[in-house]
C-alpha cells in the first residue's frame, strides 16, 4: 500500500499528516508506530489523519507515536487546520471548524503556517500531589497533564524524571504528560514535556504549554494573557484566556517539513 504524507512541524512537535477524506487508510496499531519510528520510519511524536466529517468542515483522527489513539493534541490540530487550508477545504475561508475526539474545536489561520487554535475549557484541576521528589498539579486541557515547578529547566533529567511520574497511575490513572515548567517573566514561561504515547521527551507540546498557561496564572505565577511559552524546540508558542477560563486559544507555527510517499 502506498501513501502520500506530508510531514509537519507544530513548532517542534512533529506529524506525519494524511488526507484520509476519501476514508482510504484503515492503519493497524503496528503501521502507525512503523510510520512513527524515527530511525527506521519516517519518523514523528504522532500521525493525523484528516478526514471527512459530516457535522465539521473536517475530522482529525490523531494517534501517538506508540500507535495508539491520543487524546486531544493541540499541535497536531493546529497543523490539520493549515493541511485542511493547503488542500483548500474551505477556500479563502481561513476559519474552520473540526472534530478530535468527543470535542468540536474551532481555529483561524493568521497568517502563513501560522494558526490560532480555540481549545475547550480545562477539566480536573489538582494541586500539591506528591510524586516521589515531585510536587505536582494537574489539569486536563483535552490531554492530562501533570505540573511541576523547577528553577532550572536546562538541567532536569526529562526522560528519567518524566517517565516516572508519567507512570504513577495511583495519581493519574491512564497516566499523564509531564511538564515542567520555569517561570521566567509575569507573562512567560520555558516548558519541557516528557509525552505520553510517544514515551519521551518531545520539542513542543501544545495541550502540555495550553495546561502550563492556564496553571500558572491560577496559581498566580504569571500575572495576565497571553502568556509566552517557550518550548523545547527554542520556538514560542502563545496562550490566551480570560479570567473564566472559557475562551482560550493556543497559537503558533505549523509548519510543512517536506512531502513523501512510504509503501507499507
Ligand atoms: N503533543 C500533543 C499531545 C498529544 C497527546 C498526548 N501525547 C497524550 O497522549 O495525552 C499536543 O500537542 O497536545
Amino acid at each position: 500500500m502506498q501513501i502520500d504524507f506530508t510531514k509537519m512541524s507544530g513548532a517542534g512537535n512533529d506529524f506525519i499528516v494524511i488526507d484520509n477524506r476519501q476514508s482510504v487508510f484503515s492503519l493497524t496499531h503496528e503501521q502507525v508506530r512503523t510510520m512513527c519510528a524515527r530511525r527506521t520510519g519516517i519518523g514523528a511524536d504522532g500521525l493525523v489523519l484528516v478526514e471527512t466529517s459530516e457535522s465539521t468542515d473536517f475530522r482529525m483522527n490523531y494517534h501517538n507515536a506508540d500507535g495508539y489513539p491520543g487524546t486531544m493534541c493541540g499541535n497536531g490540530g493546529r497543523c490539520a487546520v493549515w493541511f485542511a487550508h493547503l488542500l483548500g477545504i474551505r477556500p479563502a475561508a481561513g476559519r474552520y471548524r473540526f472534530n478530535a475526539g468527543p470535542g468540536t474545536y474551532e481555529a483561524e489561520v493568521t497568517g502563513e503556517e501560522s494558526v490560532r487554535l480555540h481549545m475547550l475549557p480545562p477539566t480536573d484541576f489538582r494541586d500539591d500531589m506528591q510524586a516521589g521528589a515531585w510536587n505536582c498539579h494537574f489539569v486536563n486541557t483535552g490531554s492530562p497533564h501533570a505540573i511541576t515547578y523547577v528553577n532550572d529547566l536546562d538541567k532536569i533529567d526529562v526522560f528519567a524524571e518524566g517517565r516516572a511520574i508519567r507512570h504513577r497511575e495511583e495519581l493519574f490513572p491512564g497516566g499523564a504528560n509531564v511538564n515542567f515548567l520555569e517561570v521566567t517573566a509575569p507573562d512567560a514561561l520555558s516548558i519541557r514535556t516528557f509525552e505520553r504515547g510517544v514515551e519521551d521527551e518531545t520539542l513542543a507540546c501544545g495541550t502540555g504549554t495550553v495546561a502550563a498557561a492556564l496553571m500558572s496564572y491560577r496559581l498566580g505565577k504569571v500575572a495576565s494573557s497571553p502568556v509566552k511559552v517557550t518550548v523545547r524546540s527554542g520556538e514560542t508558542l502563545m496562550v490566551g484566556f480570560n479570567d473564566a477560563m472559557d475562551e482560550i486559544y493556543l497559537e503558533g507555527p505549523a509548519r510543512v517539513v517536506y512531502r513523501g510517499t512510504i509503501t507499507l
